[in-house]
């Protein structure tokens, strides 16, 4: 008999101050213009407000093209006084509508080195947290696409959960999502919701996208919002995003989709199912954690 006594318990998923409420994924066409960029996103997310939205997302890299090259063209100093027209959009946006935002990625300019970085905003305008995209993109399936984000970007060191009104939220941008052992550590801190902007391509968003946010959120039984750029049917970049920004309840069940065209996608979160599916289905009662070694990847960590 395998015993389970070495594992922490994970840590319950707080009380929300805001249980159920809307979710707004603002899928955006992206242009070479940032100041268009700002504004548009800025668009987005007031009339996401209107329509009752409490919470709204914002895909990877929203205020300039997904050309690594140029990335650092728009970077902004994220902690620097210096003007961050992005980020102040967010925060000025976030304070005006008393709505909370995971503001997507933009290429962040730290100490000489550059990040692809969400930050999170509360309904009064504060920057609550910022992730640094984790696991960096390098992909290469010869005569088809190349992409190395390691030669342009410097990977962040830590994962990040913030409470907020709408919940506690685990922050992953695009690659973060393969990773199922920073979604458990999440699920495992009490996360209600993971968050992924991401920009998955053409050749691994048909096959994989839709199955990660399903896998995410099945395994940790919460929720998995993911927000990604419009496809833009004239582009004749190398990189062509997949679209597909969705909503996934903690069965596994797929709440709502996006295409691949410009759309805002809003949808209902109710954490109350994620109580429902943990006492129907209590994987943390059944989990095996001595037997394949749990205590390594969540012991030292889940504190
Ligand atoms: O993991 C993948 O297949 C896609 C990831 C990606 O597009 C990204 O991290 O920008």
């Amino acid at each position: 008999m395998v015993s389970n006594a070495r594992i922490p318990p994970p840590i319950p998923p707080p009380q929300p101050k805001i249980p159920k409420f809307k979710i707004a994924l603002c899928q955006l066409l992206v242009t070479p213009d940032k100041e268009r960029n700002i504004a548009h996103a800025r668009k987005s997310i007031e009339d996401a407000a209107r329509k009752g939205a409490k919470l709204v997302v914002l895909p990877e890299i929203w205020n300039c093209p997904l050309s690594l090259q140029n990335l650092s063209k728009y970077a902004e100093d994220i902690d620097a006084e210096a003007a961050c027209p992005s980020i102040s959009m967010l925060s000025e946006v976030a304070l005006c509508n008393a709505i909370t935002i995971v503001g997507g990625s933009i290429p962040e300019l730290a100490a000489g080195q550059l990040f692809n970085t969400c930050c999170v905003f509360g309904p009064d305008g504060k920057l609550k947290a910022k992730h640094r995209k984790l696991h960096l993109f390098d992909f290469d399936i010869p005569g088809e696409v190349t992409f190395r984000e390691s030669d342009f970007l410097t990977a962040g060191e830590e994962p990040t959960i913030v409470d907020t009104d709408v919940g506690r939220i685990g922050i992953g941008v695009c690659h973060d999502i393969r990773f199922p052992e920073l979604a458990m550590l999440y699920g495992s801190r009490g996360a209600h919701l993971i968050c992924y902007p991401g920009a998955f391509n053409m050749s691994t968003g048909e096959l994989l996208w839709e199955l990660m946010q399903r896998a995410r959120a099945a395994d940790n039984q919460l929720f998995v919002a993911t927000c990604a750029p419009a496809q833009d049917p004239n582009t004749s970049a190398d990189y062509i995003t997949w679209g597909h920004s969705g909503l996934v309840g903690p069965f596994g069940e797929i709440i709502a989709t996006a295409g691949n065209e410009e759309t805002t996608v809003i949808a209902e979160i109710d954490y109350s199912l994620i109580q429902f599916q943990r006492e129907y289905l209590p994987l943390e009662v059944q989990r095996q954690g001595d037997m394949y070694k749990m205590v390594d990847v969540l012991g030292g960590n889940a504190q």
